[in-house]
């Protein structure tokens, strides 16, 4: 398991991270998610050893993360980092071998990466003849090409195309066993939504919220929607809920258990017919605004 404990980080008078603790755990997407200037990056450089923490540690497996150790991680940084110049394949293997592997290794990983990723035709060309997009398979190609124990992924996504998620989508989950944790930063909620298991919400360098996306999306409240034949505004007096939102014959309220939400459902049955009555998702959107007010 990767973990966090503690991390703070000034630059100069700003506080960029305060305290922050979480775990990553194996197997598990982990979404990190925060608005501009967060932290996020911040804390993937500590994680990554590429910048130091004011104080706290990263650990792995339950001891202090050694450099020897990070060597066998993946990392997509957010500045991404390929050499424009360079030949595609050559440096798919350069990076293999800079994190171990021998030249037959690298090589065999390397045309396995293009050929998943629908590159194999492009090896040879210099990777700024790419598209963007393919740039971006690439860069991923390059944080898995010496199958790392742990994955951290700053923006993987960003800029990519739907379909390009997709095939992106699938190759982690091909190419990531369930011994490897995986962090990724995202401001595409909807996609972390999609994909993540576990997240991981930062604000103003501390985390405001963390754990299961089931249980988060669960809300500290129930949320249940009502539609009535009429009009749901005689809500908005019953006590012992929080509306949400009501407009016209639907209602969005928050209670703090289900037998309040029953009593609700009396009241309107008295004032008339219910067209719909239950527990509503909330969005992870409504999450992570709530998390971040
Ligand atoms: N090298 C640096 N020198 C000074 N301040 C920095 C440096 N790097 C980051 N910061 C500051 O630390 C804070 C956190 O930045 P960071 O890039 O980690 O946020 P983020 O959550 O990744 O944001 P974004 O979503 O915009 O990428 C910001 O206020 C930023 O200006």
């Amino acid at each position: 398991m990767l973990s966090v404990a503690g991390l703070t980080r000034r630059f100069g008078e700003q506080l960029a991270l305060e305290d922050v603790t979480f775990d990553v755990v194996p197997g598990r997407m982990t979404g990190f998610v925060g608005a501009n200037g967060a932290g996020k990056t911040t804390a993937m450089r500590i994680i990554l050893g590429v910048l130091a923490a004011s104080a706290g540690e990263v650990r792995w497996n339950g001891g202090p993360l050694t450099q020897t150790t990070r060597r066998d991680f993946g990392y997509m940084p957010e500045e991404r980092g390929l050499y424009p110049k360079m030949k595609i394949r050559d440096q798919l293997v350069f990076f293999g071998r800079l994190h171990g592997l021998d030249p037959d290794r690298a090589a065999e990983r390397t045309d396995k990466l293009l050929e998943r990723l629908g590159l194999a035709e492009r090896a040879t060309d210099v990777l700024e003849t790419l598209s963007l997009g393919n740039q971006q398979r690439v860069q991923i190609a390059a944080a898995l090409v010496h199958k790392p124990i742990a994955l951290v992924l700053d923006e993987p996504f960003s800029g990519l195309d739907p379909l390009a998620v997709d095939a992106m989508v699938d190759l982690l989950r091909e190419e990531v066993t369930p011994e490897v944790p995986v962090l990724f930063s995202s401001h595409q909620l909807d996609l972390v939504e999609r994909l993540c298991d576990d997240l991981i919400v930062l604000a103003r360098g501390k985390v405001v919220a963390a754990g299961p996306v089931a249980e988060l999306a669960a809300g500290p409240s129930l949320t249940y929607k009502l539609v009535v034949d009429g009009d749901a505004g005689w809500l908005r007096d019953v006590r012992g809920i929080r509306v949400r939102d009501v407009a016209g014959a639907t209602a969005l309220f928050d209670v703090e258990h289900d037998g309040v939400a029953q009593q609700v459902l009396q009241q309107a049955v008295t004032r008339g017919p219910v067209l719909e009555f239950g527990p509503e998702r909330v969005a992870l959107s409504d999450v992570f605004r709530e998390a971040t007010r």
